[in-house]
């Protein structure tokens, strides 16, 4: 039996910034908007986004289709700016910040081998062959995926795909990991299976993680902290600490304290899923 510290009663805090000026700030989004425009008129994303990751934590970001999660996530990967507010993302000791990225699908090169693909970032960065060879032996050994190193992703599952991914990120050696719904479009089993795999080698190295789910258990199971968000415009709506104690297995869904925590967030969520569903894409 896995030991919780957390409680049933965890409470939906929408005041958890730390005082300004934490030294283990990771991130700081303050009043962070998003609006992108087209041809279509002008769509607002994000709307007076506040948010401050401390260095270390595992976060995951949960809110209806659309509400600006992914957006978010790229603002603060730096691959595009807010319209409005500020984002402060500081690198280790004072060095320049290393986002590390894990996308649902379309983030591993097809004409690459695996072993080339988690080589990828690290080939980028200068780092010499034989040194690079190591590194990327090692993560392919720990992501279970050693027989396949001179394969090419199409002569692989989805599963095993998204775990290419998932070893380029942590070989990269970031101090980020900004990963957007990373297990979404596996099945159920092989899902399962990730979630664990992905927990033990984040309890390894315990970096930065901001990651977006469409599911309450994954964000449960996964996260120091759930963040929930607002329909669109996305804002942060509220926040849940589950507690439980690390390292943590897939035993803690059939705990009662979890099926708590999941319906006081679906209850948070479903206004906002309700709106979404109602207004379509305004
Ligand atoms: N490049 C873009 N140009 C125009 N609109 C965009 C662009 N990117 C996102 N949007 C719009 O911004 C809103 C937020 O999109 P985003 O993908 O961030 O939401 P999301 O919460 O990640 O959605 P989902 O959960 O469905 O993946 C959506 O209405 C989307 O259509």
């Amino acid at each position: 039996m896995v030991e919780t510290k957390g409680s049933v009663e965890a409470p939906l805090d929408n005041s958890a910034d730390p005082v300004s000026g934490d030294p283990d700030v990771h991130v700081r989004c303050s009043g962070v908007g998003k609006v992108f425009v087209s041809s279509r008129g002008a769509t607002r994303a994000l709307a007076g986004v506040d948010l401050v990751i401390e260095r270390g934590t595992f976060v995951c970001l949960i809110g209806p289709s659309g509400c600006g999660k992914s957006t978010l996530l790229r603002i603060i990967g730096g691959l595009d700016t807010p319209s409005e507010g500020e984002v402060d993302v500081r690198g280790l000791d004072g060095r320049q910040p290393r986002p590390a990225f894990v996308f649902q699908e379309h983030g591993i090169f097809p004409w690459l081998t695996v072993r080339e693909n988690v080589e990828f970032g690290l080939r980028m960065d200068g780092m010499r062959r034989t040194r690079r060879r190591e590194v990327a032996r090692e993560w392919i050994h720990r992501v279970g995926l050693e027989k396949f190193a001179s394969h090419y992703p199409n002569q692989l599952s989805g599963g095993m795909r998204q775990r290419i991914s998932i070893a380029r990120a942590f070989a990269y050696d970031g101090d980020l990991m900004l990963m957007d719904e990373p297990l979404g479009a596996l099945d159920a089993q092989t899902r399962a299976l990730m979630q664990e795999q992905l927990l033990e080698l984040w309890e390894r190295n315990r970096t930065t993680v901001l990651l977006v789910t469409h599911s309450i258990e994954e964000a449960l199971l996964l996260g120091d902290r759930v963040v929930t968000m607002t329909a669109r415009p996305g804002r942060v709506k509220g926040e849940m600490r589950p507690g439980f104690a690390r390292p943590r297995s897939m035993e803690l869904e059939a705990r009662a304290d979890f099926a708590g925590m999941k319906a006081q967030l679906w209850g948070s969520l479903r206004d906002e899923a309700e709106t979404t569903l109602l207004e379509g894409d305004r």
